[in-house]
């Protein structure tokens, strides 16, 4: 027992510190010494005053106080060492035994109260006691502390998570949820939690999110990882995407409830999960995605993403026995514009012919920017070509309205190719390849319109390519020759004018004509040089004619719609007439009414240009193209060449011939010159004559000769054919060259 004593009182001297204070000096030193002999560290004090001097540089664990002392008494103390050392414990001893003096000194906080005199016994277990207790609560005092500093740490590690970190009860309620929830999506861990986790989930993934949960194999070993969209409150995206890592824990070796910050269902947490943002990411994804297989201009998709739909559409198209439509669209006009209006106001041209060109589409029809001005369009499941000509003559009219580009006006037209599967091929290239080849026939023909591919248009790719080389060297070696073919007044019979008309002496395939390879010089931009060629020659040889007897012989040519369309159209044409000293007035152009519409506005500036040096304006095929006759009186045209068409249907029949009627009174309404073209028989001729037509051309007088031919029959004739005996030719043996 006593070495028990002993063992406890070395504790106690470690651990506490006493402060007597009595202002008997004898009482307080007898007290000290009862209290070392426990082992307690003791100081003395005999006054209020000295006691409060060492309060202010001593710690002690427990004050020893007696209350009635002059100056300072005990209570004055009490209060002192409260301000000074809150924690230090104080007992009363003295010999003050009323019940308002212990009562008073209890409420000021005394922990005990001796009454003087002490039992010694009764004394050191009191203060024993007290001691006992203070350290107790020093020691849960030191707990709680640690505590809370582990609980902010381990708060603070989990608040400060780059990721949403939460737990969810067995039936998948929030037990726990990190303040990220906040910033990332805008609700508070409080509202949240005890709602279910389908509360926060996209409605497009809650099927997702809710299997996930309950697949069977999950486990802190195996975690169930998947992406998810989670819905947010006030932000502008209506969604985020997660990256959400779930598994399930011990039932029982997590209880959460609502006390807990961050709110609570109070249930057991089942499942533990971190859900990490990776919205950017996405969308970063995303755009790559985007951007590999869509034009960022148009927001169309691009020339691989429209492959492999047609790819697929082929491949449903022969499953089904279904057709489909491939059409190739190219703008014209586009880089008049782009280059004179600059590349910004090109780009929201592109974007408004896109917008445009939407609007006549069905769901499931795929158009795309195959690239710069051209556009590939698929139609799956047509029924025939009538689905497809409809959609061409939608697209086209769509086009027909101006587009609005800041302060400027400007017209588009679109030249349409047609493919249909599987007529014009069974492979995605083939039917995009005939598609563009049916295009440039559109192009070469006065473009916006569309045309469908034919047999007759394809020509083999090693056979384009060994023509065009060939072409160039035609060009080379002045292989092309100009033919003329004689226009004649029905009514006098003279030659008063000779159109040219292009010819090709190819050194093995012999004479080729026009639609043998202009439409390939168009398209490889040689056109310009084949025209310089024809004009300089024609120039040559018709001013040697008109200066040899014939002032008032008239030159026709033909002039490409690419050529027309080109900026330096007007200079050019003034440079070769300047160059050849070819009389303007002399020379007549002729074009056809859809080059005129393409672009009213520039097309009339550059006639009225030409029209102002005495060069006549003629327009070719008259009645093919477009309907609009507006434009006859807004222009400088001269003539109006009667489509051959309309003259092959003057046969018996008056009703046959009523277009050619009508052309011809209009022509006269006008004050136009008139000329009807691929007159083959004295039934037309005659025709002609009574309706006022005098100026004709075609088989019935000749064909389109070389140039030694024609001087011959000029020379001969003098320029005066009276009736188409007179010809070499003989006009019963119509010859043709198609
Ligand atoms: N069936 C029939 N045909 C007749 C008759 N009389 C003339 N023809 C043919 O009809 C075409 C008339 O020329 P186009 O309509 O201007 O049509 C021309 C013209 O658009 C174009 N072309 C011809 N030469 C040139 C040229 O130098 N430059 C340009 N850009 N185009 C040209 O090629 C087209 C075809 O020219 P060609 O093959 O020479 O064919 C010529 C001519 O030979 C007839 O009584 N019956």
């Amino acid at each position: 027992m006593a070495s028990e004593d002993t063992n406890r009182q070395h504790l106690y001297r470690i651990a506490a510190r006493i402060l007597v204070v009595d202002d008997e000096p004898r009482l307080a030193g007898a007290l000290a010494s009862l209290l070392r002999s426990y082992g307690y560290d003791v100081t003395e004090a005999h006054s209020g005053r000295h006691a409060c001097k060492l309060a202010d540089t001593v710690h002690f664990d427990l004050a020893l106080l007696d209350l009635r002392m002059p100056d300072v008494d005990g209570f004055a103390v009490m209060a002192h060492l409260e301000s000074q050392q809150p924690e230090c414990g104080v007992v009363v001893i003295s010999g003050e035994s009323s019940f308002t003096a212990v009562s008073r000194a209890l409420r000021r906080g005394a922990l005990d109260y001796i009454r003087k005199p002490f039992d010694p016994e009764e004394l050191i277990a009191t203060v024993k006691g007290v001691v006992d207790k203070q350290s107790l609560i020093k020691a849960h005092e030191n707990i709680q502390a640690r505590l809370e500093t582990s609980e902010a740490l381990h708060r603070y590690i989990v608040n400060s998570s780059p990721d949403i970190v939460f737990m969810l009860d067995a039936d998948g309620h929030f037990c726990f949820i990190n303040s990220k929830i906040e910033s990332l999506l805008g609700y508070t861990p409080d509202e949240l939690c005890g709602k279910h986790f389908r509360h926060i989930l996209d409605d497009r993934d809650v099927a997702k999110g809710i299997y996930a949960l309950n697949a069977p194999d999950i486990s802190a070993d195996n975690p169930r990882t998947m992406e998810i969209r989670l819905k947010t409150r006030g932000s502008r995206r209506a969604t985020r995407h997660f990256e959400i890592t779930a598994f399930p824990i011990a039932p029982q070796s997590w209880t959460h409830n609502s006390s807990t910050r961050g709110g609570g269902s109070g249930h057991s947490a089942c499942y533990y999960g971190i859900a990490r943002d990776v919205t950017e990411r996405k969308e970063a994804e995303a755009f790559i995605n985007f951007q590999a297989y869509h034009d960022l201009l148009t927001r169309l998709p691009n020339r691989a993403l429209f492959k492999d739909r047609l790819e697929l559409a082929i491949t449903h198209g022969r499953r089904q026995k279904q057709k489909l439509a491939v059409m190739f669209l190219d703008l014209d006009r586009f880089k008049v514009i782009n280059d004179t209006l600059g590349h910004a106001m090109g780009d929201q041209l592109l974007q408004a012919v896109t917008q445009r060109l939407e609007t006549c589409l069905r769901k499931g029809d795929t158009l795309s920017r195959f690239g710069g001005d051209e556009f590939t369009l698929l139609l799956p499941s047509i029924h025939g070509k009538e689905d497809a000509s409809q959609i061409a003559r939608k697209l086209i009219k769509t086009l027909k309205a101006p587009f609005l580009l800041g302060e400027h006006e400007v017209f588009v037209g679109v030249s349409i190719g047609i493919a249909i599967y599987p007529e014009a091929g069974n492979s995605m290239d083939q039917l995009i390849q005939n598609a563009d080849i049916a295009m440039y026939h559109v192009k070469a023909r006065g473009k916006d319109n569309y045309c469908f591919f034919s047999e007759s248009m394809s020509v083999d790719s090693t056979y384009r390519l060994n023509l065009e080389r060939d072409l160039r060297l035609a060009l080379e070696r002045e292989e092309l020759r100009v033919f003329y073919q004689p226009q004649v007044c029905a009514s006098t019979n003279r030659i008063v004018g000779l159109e040219a008309l292009v010819r090709w002496q190819h050194p093995e395939r012999g004479l080729l004509y026009p639609r043998d390879f202009l439409g390939l010089a168009e398209e490889t931009g040689l056109i310009g040089l084949v025209s310089e060629q024809v004009l300089d020659q024609a120039c040559m040889e018709v001013s040697q004619w008109i200066r040899s007897g014939h002032p008032d012989l008239r030159l026709a040519v033909n002039l490409s719609p690419v050529e027309v369309d080109h900026p330096r159209f007007v200079e050019t044409l003034m440079d070769r007439v300047k160059a050849n000293r070819f009389p303007a007035g002399n020379l007549e152009i002729e074009i056809t009414e859809n080059v005129i519409m393409n672009d009213l506005e520039q097309i009339s500036q550059k006639l009225r240009e030409l029209a102002n040096i005495g060069i006549r304006i003629a327009i070719d095929d008259f009645g093919t193209g477009y309907s609009s006759l507006n434009y006859l009186h807004r222009l400088p045209i001269h003539t109006l060449k009667v489509d051959q068409s309309f003259v092959k249907a003057i046969r018996s029949s008056a009703d046959d011939a009523c277009i050619v009627n009508a052309i011809v009174a209009m022509a006269h309404g006008l004050k136009l010159e008139i000329i009807a073209e691929g007159v083959e028989t004295d039934k037309q001729l005659e025709y002609l004559r009574t309706l006022g037509c005098h100026q004709v051309q075609g088989f019935f007088y000749g064909p389109a000769q070389p140039a030694t031919d024609i001087a011959k029959l000029l020379k001969k004739t003098k320029a005066t054919l009276r009736c188409p005996i007179d010809l070499e030719t003989t006009p019963a043996k119509i010859v043709r060259h198609s």
